[in-house]
């Protein structure tokens, strides 16, 4: 088997000396799709900063893409954000320009120089994300739904092997980010790898992947607790008829998330 793509080992990641996350194992293979759930403030957005090379780990061993985050020089971390594509919720599209410009924008600047090839994959990316024909729209012309599509167009325009995504859904209303989950989906489908932090575990449910969660200072894979349903059943629901156990098993599940909400 290849490489991972990224492959982290007894990682520690703190904010002004305050560790947040400890003994980090976390390793991340092509075409994996892989959550980062856990409570406000726990750290999800400082570990997908130290991928991109924003926050440093504090100690462990770090590569991400063949690079060695511990040892990664300043001038080098531009290269590696290249070959990264990166989504934030707050859209940041540049609001002067049109959706055209944004995208030709990130192109001219990562060496793109011919007219034609520019415009073949501004078509291409918009195309991948179901927004031709909004190329001469400015941001403030569009949903916050369709911006996300454009940030997303964005981040995969040089064909990025990983996709970081900060809560791409925080801003969005239900149905529509269940649409930007699913367009991300399709996207690792197609070989990227894609870390997405949320706190939307419907989500989560919806469109399996690999789960991981910040708690108690530690990244603990949460997988098999999200998709092996029956284990957050007790022994008397067990015995109900199945329509009567498939409701029960929804609301069981939702008190649950509550519970762990709430710890
Ligand atoms: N630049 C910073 N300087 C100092 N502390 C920071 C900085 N950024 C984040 N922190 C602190 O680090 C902790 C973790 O923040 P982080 O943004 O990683 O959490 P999170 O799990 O992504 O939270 P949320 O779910 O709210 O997005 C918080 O207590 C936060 O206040």
């Amino acid at each position: 088997m290849s490489e991972p793509l990224i492959n982290y080992l007894n990682v520690e990641i703190a904010q002004q000396d305050a560790c947040l996350l400890r003994n980090v194992n976390m390793q991340v293979n092509a075409g994996d799709f892989l959550y980062i759930i856990g409570k406000v403030g726990t750290g999800k957005t400082s570990l997908l900063k130290t991928i991109y090379g924003e926050l440093s780990i504090a100690s462990g061993e770090a590569e991400v893409l063949g690079s060695n985050i511990k040892s990664i020089k300043r001038k080098n971390i531009p290269q590696l954000r290249r070959k990264l594509g990166i989504i934030f919720q707050d859209f940041q599209l540049l609001t002067d320009r049109t959706v055209n410009g944004n995208l030709e924008f990130v192109l001219r600047a990562t060496g793109w120089k011919d007219k034609q090839e520019i415009k073949n994959r501004i078509d291409e990316v918009l195309e991948q994300v179901g927004m031709t024909n909004k190329e001469d729209r400015f941001p403030n012309e569009l949903s916050g739904g369709e911006q996300q599509r454009i940030v997303i167009a964005r981040a995969i325009l040089n064909s990025p092997s990983i996709i970081l995504a900060d809560e791409p859904t925080g801003n969005l209303d239900a149905e529509t980010g269940r649409k930007i989950v699913e367009l991300l989906h399709n996207i690792s489908r197609n070989g990227a790898s894609v870390i997405m932090t949320t706190h939307n575990t419907q989500l989560v449910k919806e469109f399996p992947g690999l789960v991981f969660k910040c708690k108690n200072n530690e990244l603990q894979d949460a997988t098999h607790e999200f998709y092996n349903e029956t284990r957050s059943l007790n022994k008397e629901e067990h015995e109900i008829n199945e329509s009567a156990l498939e409701t029960t098993y929804s609301q069981a599940e939702f008190v649950s998330e509550e519970e762990a909400d709430n710890e």
